[in-house]
């Protein structure tokens, strides 16, 4: 019988921990967004649900009982793209997922490949740390798959090798590819003068223009980092899951830049 609570206690605190982290999980992926406020709303509406419920208001309780479960619809709908990224989020943590530990474990060719990304992010690193000083406006994308979309009608193909001096040339204010942004994919440079979605959330600051506002858009409903090189301000930004972390040092981005090439966190 006392064995029999102790796995009940067990199963409840193991119960609350997913809650916790699942919770957790769609606070960081919502934060920031306009989603965020949608889901503050649901929150509120499911909180009057259960209070008019427990003081048996019964014709209260069955109008909030049938918006509610349209509501799950809604949800779906409305939440399309953040429920597809917490899937992601997800399967990027278990235990198969190419970056988790075991992985990494078992195949150690893995790590060999580290030194490329080292190398790769210095680039990066290099690049920004460049433009900023020249006060020359950049947006860099690194998508995290191979099936980023993005607006092809504008842009042009580069498929090149990562280079800090290619990079900045590409941005020069005299180069035909500086307008718009760079998506590199893993070791490559795959488009340059890419039309990027802007985003539309009300609460980013309203002294940043297009750049940084596409920049934030593309990051949304991906798992991309996007850099922005102010032209204005020269300083370095970047966004991820629609948040954008302003005017951070060269230091600050190789972290970023490791936590998502090397760690595959995002
Ligand atoms: N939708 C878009 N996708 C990609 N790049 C864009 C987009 N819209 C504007 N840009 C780029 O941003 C530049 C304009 O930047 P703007 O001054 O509006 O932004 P900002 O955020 O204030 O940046 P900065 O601090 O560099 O001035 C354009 O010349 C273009 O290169």
């Amino acid at each position: 019988m006392d064995l029999l609570k102790l796995e009940f206690s067990w199963l409840d605190a193991i119960d609350l921990l997913i809650v916790i982290v699942l919770v957790i999980q769609l606070y960081r992926l919502l934060k920031g967004s306009l989603a965020f406020n949608i889901f503050l709303g649901l929150c509120v509406i499911y909180a009057i649900y259960f209070l008019v419920k427990a003081l048996h208001m019964t014709i209260l309780t069955s109008i909030l009982q049938n918006i509610i479960n349209v509501g799950i619809i809604a949800i779906i709908v409305i939440f399309q793209p953040e429920i597809r990224k917490f899937l992601l989020v997800l399967g990027k943590k278990t235990p198969l997922s190419k970056d988790s530990f075991f992985t990494k474990l078992f195949l150690p060719d893995k790590f060999k490949s580290y030194k490329e990304e080292e190398a790769i992010i210095n680039e990066i690193t290099l690049a920004a740390t460049h433009l900023a000083q020249k006060r020359t406006g950049a947006l860099i994308v690194i998508a995290n798959t191979y099936r980023v979309k993005f607006d092809t009608a504008s842009s042009i193909n580069i498929d090149a090798n990562i280079s800090a001096k290619l990079i900045e040339s590409i941005f020069s204010k005299e180069s035909p590819l500086h307008d718009g942004g760079l998506i590199i994919v893993g070791n490559k440079m795959l488009a340059a003068k890419v039309i990027l979605p802007v985003s539309e959330n009300p609460n980013l600051p309203t002294r940043i223009g297009l750049r940084h506002r596409s920049a934030v858009g593309i990051t949304e409903h991906s798992d991309n980092l996007a850099i922005i090189v102010s032209e204005e301000r020269g300083t370095i930004s970047v966004a991820q899951d629609g948040v954008l972390s302003m005017d951070i040092s060269p230091e600050e981005l190789k972290v970023k830049l490791y936590e998502v090439m090397v760690d595959g966190i995002s």
